[in-house]
């Protein structure tokens, strides 16, 4: 037991490590667009299944509430949580549309989608990408693997944020402190540095 727990602190360190190598101009680029669309009056709507629902929400919460300074609110939605709409949009017309929909109500040009899936392959996350693309908005995406269906829909304009993992529960680790990163590169340019 105590030998599996050090293998999952190990495991999610040294994958930090390899991220911390690959992604951080990813990172930067992903937050100058934020940025970009939260002084144009756009805001962010996020997606994903699972745990990466969860991160979807942290993000969203984070944006709207505070990160780690007194600043404004700032504009996200979270897409995970209103489940009339996720059980009706289900029930009607499949589970695959229940982020799609919400995109072609809610989002407008110059609104970002943020994306999290740790394979790249949930249909329901596609067809929002596949939405915002319609839409005329950027996505930012976080993945894994080999990034899936969803590193196809990435333009020159989008940024795929993936994590050198297979691990789903890796990934999942890695994406938090992207997260946090962007909340702090927001933060830090919208409202100087708190440091
Ligand atoms: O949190 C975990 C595993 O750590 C799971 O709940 C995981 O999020 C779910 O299996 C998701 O459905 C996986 O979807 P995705 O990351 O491939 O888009
Ligand atoms: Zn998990």
């Amino acid at each position: 037991m105590i030998e599996r727990i050090r293998n999952s602190f190990t495991e999610s360190i040294q994958t930090k490590i390899a991220a911390a190598d690959v992604l951080p101009e990813k990172i930067a680029k992903a937050g100058q667009l934020m940025v970009n669309c939260l002084l144009n009056g756009g805001k962010i709507l996020t997606c994903g299944n699972g745990g990466s629902a969860a991160d979807a929400q942290h993000f969203s919460s984070e944006m709207i509430n505070r990160f780690e300074r007194e600043r404004p609110a700032l504009p996200a939605i979270a897409l995970t949580t209103d489940t009339s709409t996720l059980t009706s949009i289900s029930n009607d017309y499949g589970f695959s549309e229940i982020f799609s929909k919400q995109v072609k109500a809610l989002g407008h040009p110059g609104d970002i989608l943020f994306a999290f899936s740790t394979s790249g392959n949930s249909s329901n996350v596609i067809e929002a990408m596949r939405a915002a693309l319609a839409k005329d908005m950027l996505i930012i995406s976080c993945t894994g693997k080999d990034g899936g269906e969803m590193a196809g829909l990435i333009g020159a304009n989008d940024v795929e944020i993936r994590v050198p993992s297979n691990s789903t529960a890796r990934i999942q680790e890695v994406h938090l402190v992207v997260i946090h990163s962007l909340c702090d590169l927001i933060d830090s340019t919208l409202f100087g540095d708190n440091q």
